[in-house]
């Protein structure tokens, strides 16, 4: 019955505009126009003769986030766009909403106020040609990766759902269990190296962004691409969306995203352990890395996969690499020898996924120094001083959490010190005295101008502030803060970069830029070239130390313990191949395509430069030649 009167409606509808054509049409041939047809064609469905990917890439056919879940699974598009399917107008909305928002001019701090105008610029070239898009990004990295990655990534995410137009990545959610097994073969690429992938829910120090986090993942991987050589069509940006417990996107009707709370305990951990399993059946010799997974899973996450699967956290262990090279750089650029490190005194404030993974690391470098032993471990333990949220971490606190209970201080001994539990960052650095101020708390500002002061007690000839929160305006101080206040004989790195202060005595204050970028790229080439089954201690270990023996005596006595960002393919290149070295040593190494494991055990080292650099991508047009199927 329902279907006869729709049937109906139709007819009226064709029988009135018949009618009116022959009126206002030529009145003596009464011949219906193809237009007239157009109408009612639009009722049937549309034959299309593509699948997935190039779908999406085709403007006729192409309709975004208004597929529905029927022509997703249909079409082979599932997890080839964001979760939340959406009607015509508010996809339109989010349109306006965006085109709108140009007129407001847009900002991360005050260094770039065109930074997302140049993103979208870039986005778009990325989108049309991918070659010439990594050409422009490799010619101008210095430019280029302050806007493709930190800062800019992190305004590019907080708007992600304005910014979306053409899907780059797959997107895994909790809609999506018991399908990813299927879903991984949406994915057009055969080979895959690389996978980046976030839940969303610790995007730079922005918290918990939902499924705008893929940003993230995108970026990451452009860098791989950019330094690490890596082959842009064997990389994948992947968005596990489990929810988010953003309140502002929660309510937001334009949002892409499951618009539910994040999934926890086991729910959350099918979810991951599903999509690791689909991904590592499709791509057998890929390399997983985790990006910016909250503290309560980093460790956990971690610990579950990476004796299976080659897998490795970028900001747990990543940014440990970069942060030991930085810190074995302070030592030396006192005039000291790297292995008066276990003698610095170190406050760390940031006790989440990098600030532990930076701790863990420092402490196991320390022993190592000291004899490598359990006596040497214990007593390592002393050089840390934690401030997290709620103050010094001591044995005293209440509930305190496991990852952070190795670095809490004993409360008598803290007493001697004048400190207790709880005490403020500046009691602590007053009391300390520390060689070093490391920030990884996610907190702007937190190294104010009271604990800048307090620092100017050191005891260290040349103290060392690392603000490496990330994106700008979450860096714990600004580098012209940090010499303004302590003068020039301080050494200065921060997570996202800034220029270099202009010291007004014809002398240039150094910002140093310390970020894992400088280890993740040569971490994952290393892996792939070696086919190394898991990413070991051992492996991480060789990649920190590799960095840190980078810069030259000269660079580092200038205060320069980081290379510039326009060395990075040479330095991801370099990583790279300890990476192999350690990997062949420990005999993890499987090999890659046509050199097998024998084969690179008999390589010396430079023979295994060699072997990176020729496998690292660069981008040059291919010729093409047409082959019929
Ligand atoms: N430079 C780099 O390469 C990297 C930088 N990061 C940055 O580190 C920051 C933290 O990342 P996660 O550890 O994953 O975050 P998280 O959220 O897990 O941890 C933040 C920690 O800071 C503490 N904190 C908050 N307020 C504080 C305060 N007022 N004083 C002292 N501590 C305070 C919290 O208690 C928590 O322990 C982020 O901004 C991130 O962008 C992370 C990885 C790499
Ligand atoms: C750099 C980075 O991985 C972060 O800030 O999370
Ligand atoms: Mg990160």
């Amino acid at each position: 019955m329902a279907m006869f009167s729709k049937h109906l409606r139709l007819s009226s509808s064709f029988l009135q505009r018949l009618r009116l054509h022959v009126t206002a049409g030529n009145p003596g041939r009464h011949k219906l126009s193809s237009r007239s047809f157009t109408t009612i064609e639009g009722h049937r469905p549309s034959i299309v003769h593509k699948r997935s990917l190039d779908i999406l890439h085709d403007p006729w056919f192409n309709k975004g986030t208004a597929f529905s879940m029927t022509e997703r699974d249909r079409l082979d598009l599932r997890g080839l766009l964001p979760p939340n399917v959406m009607s015509t107008d508010l996809q339109i909305e989010r349109f306006m909403v965006d085109l709108k928002r140009l007129e407001v001019q847009a900002r991360d701090g005050p260094s770039d106020p065109n930074a997302l105008a140049k993103w979208r610029i870039l986005n778009r070239l990325h989108d049309r040609n991918e070659v010439m898009y990594y050409k422009v990004l490799i010619a101008n990295i210095e430019e280029y990766a302050p806007v493709v990655y930190t800062p800019t990534v992190g305004l590019v995410c907080q708007n992600y759902s304005g910014l979306f137009r053409r899907p780059r990545g797959m997107y895994f959610s909790a809609e999506d269990r018991g399908e990813m097994m299927s879903m991984v073969y949406n994915w057009p690429a055969d080979q895959v190296d690389m996978i980046v992938v976030t839940d969303g829910s610790r995007i730079l120090g922005l918290g918990d962004l939902g499924v705008q986090g893929i940003g993230i993942a995108i970026g990451k991987l452009d860098l791989y691409v950019a330094a690490a050589g890596i082959n842009p069509q064997r990389v994948l940006p992947v968005m596990i969306d489990v929810g988010t417990n953003n309140e502002k996107l929660l309510k937001d009707s334009l949002y892409l995203g499951l618009q539910q709370h994040r999934l926890d305990g086991d729910d959350y951990l099918s979810v991951v352990d599903e999509f690791m399993e689909a991904v590592f059946i499709r791509w057998p010799n890929v390399i997983v890395q985790f990006e910016d997974f909250q503290s309560k899973w980093a460790f956990k996450l971690l610990q579950r996969y990476r004796n299976t699967y080659r897998m490795f956290n970028d900001d747990v262990q990543g940014t440990a690499g970069v942060a030991i090279a930085g810190l074995l750089g302070a030592v030396r650029a006192q005039g000291r020898s790297m292995i008066d490190f276990p003698k610095q005194k170190i406050v760390v404030a940031g006790a989440g996924s990098a600030g532990i993974g930076v701790l863990n690391a420092a402490r196991k470098t320390m022993a190592r120094m000291l004899g490598n032993n359990e006596e040497a471990f214990k007593s390592a333990k002393s050089q840390f001083w934690v401030v997290d949220a709620q103050g010094l971490i001591t044995e005293g606190r209440e509930n305190i959490d496991p990852d952070a209970l190795p670095f809490a201080r004993n409360l008598k001994e803290m007493g001697r010190q004048g400190l207790r539990e709880g005490a403020s960052l500046v009691e602590v650095v007053k009391q300390v005295k520390p060689d070093v101020l490391l920030g990884l708390s996610a907190v702007g500002g937190l190294f104010s101008k009271e604990v800048l002061e307090a620092l100017k007690g050191s005891t260290s000839t040349r103290p060392a502030i690392f603000a490496m929160s990330n994106p700008t305006k979450n860096a714990e101080c600004t580098p012209e803060e940090a010499f303004s206040i302590l003068g020039e004989n301080i050494i200065f790195a921060s997570g996202s970069p800034f220029s270099d202060v202009d010291l007004g005595n014809g002398n240039v204050g150094h910002c140093n830029q310390g970020n894992n970028m400088y280890l993740f790229p040569g971490i994952g080439l290393g892996t792939l070239l070696s086919g190394a089954r898991i990413v070991s201690d051992g492996m991480l270990q060789a990649a920190a130390e590799c960095l840190a023996a980078y810069m030259s005596e000269e660079e580092v006595l200038q205060g320069i313990i980081f290379p510039s960002i326009s060395r990075i393919r040479d330095i991801t290149k370099e990583v790279a191949a300890a990476v192999i070295k350690e990997a062949v040593e420990e005999d993890l190494a499987e090999g890659y395509h046509g050199m097998d494991p024998r084969e690179l055990r008999k390589l010396n080292q430079d023979e295994i430069a060699e072997y990176v650099k020729n496998h690292m991508w660069s981008p040059e047009y291919p010729t093409l030649v047409y082959k019929k199927d």
